[in-house]
């Protein structure tokens, strides 16, 4: 293995690990830290965490575990994958996972760059932009866990590290790579928010730190960094074909998020639809088994999603908690997936990156192949060893038609 990916989520990591994929190098996606070695032909290895939300010390223990794991695979550099839009409480758990990860590999400078510019997510003098919006005034800013209401990153970062936060400007980045590396050269010990508005700094930003051994950010900073082990002559690209599965199918969404909400309602002008409210979960005045019933009884594909406006959402949180709340509809969610599983559902679509995680880990998923990209940052996913395809979509990515789309491709490719 020559790199290694930590995702602090589950649509996160398969977001990375399609990036990989299309870049070229062989790519597995496991669920959590497996408890054996890859398998000799995987080139990136990408541990999906579920860390995002979690204390930070917990956050900090798995993930340092996981780094561990993929050094004793072999790899080279080790990327710990968060959102593009940075998502994260000013408590953590960015700054101190990084801190830990920085530590054990012995890296005084690392890299902070969630930039995608094809998801719309740009940075511009340290502050991060959602299409034409700071991230603040985006739809994020009501997002039911990590409301994110500033967009100056360098000041999101500092309440959550005592590192030192610095800042590679645009006027910087849009030099070239040799001077990002000498700019990264010359800085102190510190976190480097780094400004990215197109593809091309990704490339260049990615070339910048071919020697570093930790870097941080979104999905679109991995693009550049295939090409610096291809340079080696190290990449064999060993990607199977594609093969889908026909069977049951199940989409199943928590996010809450605009972009899923649009994705919800244009399946539900033509699709089987069943909401699950907040309430109905933590009263417990809903199963699972009848929900489960209901979308096996179904001749097409069911949709069963909780995603709600925000009104619904505070309110939710404000009768039963916001954590309690969002863990009652995840094991609902992942109890549920599991039923249809085990029914012979063989085609699962999660939205939302909690969600997903949750219904990954219920389902006991070990590992998973990368196959078509569905979305951008959104592949058609095998699970090894397994009659199962999956499709994990962060809250905030794709087409408007998503849910039919991500079926096809998880059939046909
Ligand atoms: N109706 C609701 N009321 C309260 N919380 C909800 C509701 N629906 C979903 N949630 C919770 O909100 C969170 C959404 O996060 P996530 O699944 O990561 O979506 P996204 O990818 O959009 O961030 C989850 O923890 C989920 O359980
Ligand atoms: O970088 C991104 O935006 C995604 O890869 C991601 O992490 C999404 O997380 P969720 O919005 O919680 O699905």
């Amino acid at each position: 293995m020559l790199l290694g990916v930590i995702g602090d989520d589950f649509t996160g990591s398969s977001d990375i690990a399609n990036t990989l994929s299309k870049q070229g190098m062989s790519v597995t996606q496991y669920s959590g830290i497996p408890a054996h070695n890859a398998d000799a032909t995987v080139e990136a290895g990408v541990v999906s965490l579920k860390t995002r939300t979690i204390p930070v010390q917990d956050a900090v223990a798995q993930s340092v575990a996981a780094a561990q794991w993929l050094l004793k695979q072999g790899c080279q550099q080790i990327f710990f994958k968060y959102c593009s839009t940075f998502d994260s409480t000013k408590e953590g758990n960015i700054g101190p996972v990084t801190e830990a990860l920085a530590d054990l590999l012995g890296e005084d400078k690392v890299v902070m760059c969630p930039a995608f510019p094809t998801a719309g997510r740009t940075i511009f003098q340290g502050h991060l932009f959602v299409a034409d919006q700071l991230l603040s005034d985006s739809g994020m800013r009501n997002h039911p866990l990590t409301p994110m209401t500033d967009a100056d990153l360098r000041r999101w970062l500092a309440y959550q590290t005592q590192w030192t936060v610095g800042h590679i400007p645009y006027a910087d980045i849009a030099t070239g790579a040799e001077h990002i590396e000498q700019k990264l050269a010359a800085a102190p010990k510190s976190m480097i928010i780094t400004d990215a508005i197109s593809d091309q700094h990704l490339h260049d930003i990615g070339t910048a730190v071919r020697g570093r051994k930790l870097l941080t950010g979104g999905s679109g900073l991995a693009i550049g960094l295939p090409d610096n082990f291809r340079r080696q002559g190290l990449i064999k690209a060993t990607n199977n074909p594609w093969r889908g599965e026909s069977g049951k199918a199940v989409i199943l969404s928590g996010s809450c998020s605009i972009a899923t909400r649009e994705q919800v309602a244009i399946y539900r002008e033509n699709g089987k639809a069943r909401e699950i409210t907040a309430a109905e979960v933590a009263e417990g005045t809903v199963s699972v088994a009848e929900i489960a019933d209901w979308a096996l009884a179904q001749e097409t594909t069911p949709l069963i999603f909780s995603s709600a406006d925000p009104e619904v959402v505070v309110a939710a949180q404000n009768k039963y908690g916001r954590e309690r709340a969002a863990c009652a509809i995840e094991t609902f969610f992942g109890d549920l997936a599991s039923q249809l599983a085990d029914a012979g559902v063989s085609r699962i679509v999660t939205a939302g990156g909690e969600t997903s995680g949750a219904v990954v880990l219920a389902l006991k998923i070990d590992a998973m192949e990368i196959g078509p990209e569905i979305a951008a940052g959104v592949p058609a996913m095998r699970v090894t060893g397994r009659d199962l395809v999956i499709a994990l979509k962060s809250g905030n990515f794709g087409q408007k038609d998503f849910f039919n789309r991500a079926l096809g491709v998880l059939e046909n490719g």
